[in-house]
């Protein structure tokens, strides 16, 4: 009997297709105090244009762990209609999906939210998943590079790669000992996003919109509880360092010079990227340090005005239609 060979993809992992959602409702932030819901309570102070501002009273309430329950129904359905948009646009049968890389801050359960997403759409029940869970905002980024990888290494494979975030776990009245958390529910937003992600597209069947060259990860140097996330009885208690635009400033040239390298492209400004868009402040530091015309950013600025701080696969999408 012939020994089982296994076949690696010939070409780069490319994506096949986009899809994203958002919740259908939203509350401006002039108007989230007056909103009742099981997670919402209390007084909020008014938010300005993301901006966080002292209250001048508060009451801190300790929302229950129940509320957040939310999550483990609504991840999923909101992943499922960011899935149905890519696949949509991909074209092809759903049980030509090989895997499921599915990444959340978004709570905790077992089974996860890929299995619930993988019931939801019909697919395969034999398909691999991978369930990422509190990756924040480093998650987009890391189901891309998971997805890079089983692409390339598995001849045929295509991978459904998503992100779903709802910031309810997050949400909470203010407390002055605690006002990075106010920071996190100022600019936090809710999405999710959908990419087909595959190598060697069929020619004239699949339409890829980019190829994956190169992905990659570090620690920086005295990132220690910079951004730190803890599930409590009260959700998950978030933590921001106030210097995090700084700490990104200070190291961000040598870790990038590995991609303008591989893109072989002396200039940021020419380079096809976006950022993350953790904050306002990170923004302005990231445009400083790299020394980037205004353009470069203003997708990442746009997602960041109308959606917050949302996952990194969502704003691709806008990247892309911008181009
Ligand atoms: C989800 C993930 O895992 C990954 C992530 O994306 S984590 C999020 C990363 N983002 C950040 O860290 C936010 C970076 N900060 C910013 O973009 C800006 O500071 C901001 C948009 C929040 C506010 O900007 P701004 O309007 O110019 O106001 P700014 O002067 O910076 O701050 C207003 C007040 O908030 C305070 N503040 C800002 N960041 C704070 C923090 N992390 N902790 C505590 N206080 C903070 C400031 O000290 C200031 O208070 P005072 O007026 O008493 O001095």
């Amino acid at each position: 009997m012939a020994a089982y060979k296994h076949e690696r993809a010939v070409g780069l992992a490319t994506v096949l297709a986009i899809g994203k959602a958002n919740p259908p409702t939203a509350y401006h932030q002039q108007r989230i105090h007056k909103v009742k819901s099981p997670i919402c309570f209390s007084r909020l102070p008014t938010l300005n244009t993301r901006t966080p501002s002292r209250p001048n009273s508060f009451e801190f309430v300790i929302i229950r762990v129940s509320s957040r329950d939310i999550a483990i129904r609504e991840v999923p359905r909101l992943a499922e209609k960011a899935a149905i948009q890519a696949l949509e646009e991909w074209g092809q049968p759903r049980s030509q999906i090989t895997h499921v890389v599915f990444a959340t801050t978004s709570g905790v359960n077992m089974p996860g939210a890929d299995l619930t997403l993988t019931r939801l759409l019909g697919l395969n029940p034999n398909i691999n998943r991978i369930m990422l869970y509190q990756q924040g905002c480093f998650g987009g980024a890391t189901v891309l590079r998971v997805a890079k990888d089983l692409a390339e290494n598995n001849k045929g494979a295509r991978v459904l790669t998503v992100v779903s975030e709802l910031t309810s776990v997050t949400f909470r009245a203010p407390d002055e000992e605690y006002f990075d958390n106010l920071v996190a529910s100022a600019i936090f937003g809710d999405g999710a996003a959908c990419l087909i992600i595959g190598s060697d597209p069929v020619p004239k069947v699949e339409r890829p919109h980019f190829e994956i060259h190169w992905s990659g990860e570090t620690i920086l140097p005295e990132s220690d509880g910079a951004i730190d996330g803890r599930l409590t009885e009260g959700g998950l208690i978030f933590h921001l360092r106030k210097d995090v635009p700084k700490l990104i400033s200070r190291n961000i040239l040598p870790i990038f010079n590995k991609p303008v390298e591989v893109a072989g492209s002396p200039s940021w400004n020419e380079v096809f990227w976006c950022v993350h868009p953790g904050g306002r402040a990170i923004l302005d530091e990231v445009e400083k340090t790299l020394n980037l015309k205004p353009e470069k950013l203003s997708a990442t600025r746009n997602v960041l005005h109308d959606f917050g701080n949302i996952n990194d696969l969502v704003e691709m999408r806008r990247f892309f239609t911008q181009y």
